[in-house]
């Protein structure tokens, strides 16, 4: 589903690589958490994986297409349509409504507003918040909010959902039930879900867990398995 091969990147005038030689295979319907302590590169590989950052080095393939490298047109499209990306603080704009937030990336595609509005709602329908389309987000609790960013992100029906620390801001009992949903949301789909977190419990609910440290997979990330059954060659 989404492969990834010998990703680097150092930001400039860093004195060493934030992601330095990272190889990740994400099968179809596979929950992958990335763990690791802070600043050993994890949002910067999410980054890498959805293409907000072009690697230095390296490849990014979705559904054997290449996402990486300079960004021809096609290959942004095929960002944008194939990923979908929840930050930690739901990055949504104060000013919008939920639904208009939502529509955001329909919009951004060329989707006609009354189309885009029907699919915003649907999506906010199936994260539970039909009834607070029209509410901006200020107006809402942290757990509601990170339900519109993750509607935002599932509206376009992506293969693969990228999520960094999702949870991280809310507090457990909200945070398990927003990580249930995403992943309950993302395999009804037969979708993949990359999930960057340092929460145990969040790590827990994935199928696999991939241990980074100063920058790479550490040799005893890329066999764990949070299920206790890894998958194989999944990690190399
Ligand atoms: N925009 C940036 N410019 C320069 N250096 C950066 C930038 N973003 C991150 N870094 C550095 O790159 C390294 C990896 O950062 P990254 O944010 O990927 O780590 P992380 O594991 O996600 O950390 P955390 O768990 O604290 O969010 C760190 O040393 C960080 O200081």
């Amino acid at each position: 589903m989404l492969e990834a091969h010998a990703l680097h990147l150092t930001y400039p005038g860093a004195e060493r690589a934030a992601v330095a030689g990272v190889d990740l295979v994400v099968e179809p319907d596979e929950v992958v958490a990335v763990t690791g302590p802070s600043g050993c590169g994890k949002s910067t590989l999410l980054h890498l994986l959805a293409g907000v950052l072009v690697p230095d080095a390296g490849t990014v393939h979705l559904r054997g297409r290449s996402l990486s490298g300079s960004s021809s047109d096609g290959r942004a499209l095929a960002r944008r349509r194939g990923i979908g990306m929840v930050f930690q603080d739901g990055r949504l704009v104060p000013e919008l409504p939920a639904v208009e937030d939502v529509m955001l990336p329909l919009l951004v595609d060329g989707i006609r507003r009354r189309e885009a509005r029907r699919r915003a709602m649907a999506a906010l329908e199936s994260v539970g918040l039909g009834e607070l389309t029209v509410r901006r987000p200020t107006k809402m609790s942290g757990g509601q909010a990170q339900r519109v960013a993750i509607a935002r992100a599932l509206v376009h029906e992506p293969s693969v959902v990228l999520a960094d620390e999702p949870t991280g801001a809310l507090d457990r009992a909200t945070g398990t039930a927003v990580m249930d949903l995403l992943v309950s949301s993302v395999r009804a789909r037969g979708g993949a879900l990359v999930v960057v977190t340092h929460d145990e419990q969040v790590a827990a609910a994935a199928d696999r867990r991939v241990a980074m440290l100063d920058g790479v997979v550490s040799p005893a990330g890329a066999q764990g398995s949070a299920s206790g059954a890894p998958r194989a060659a999944s990690v190399r």
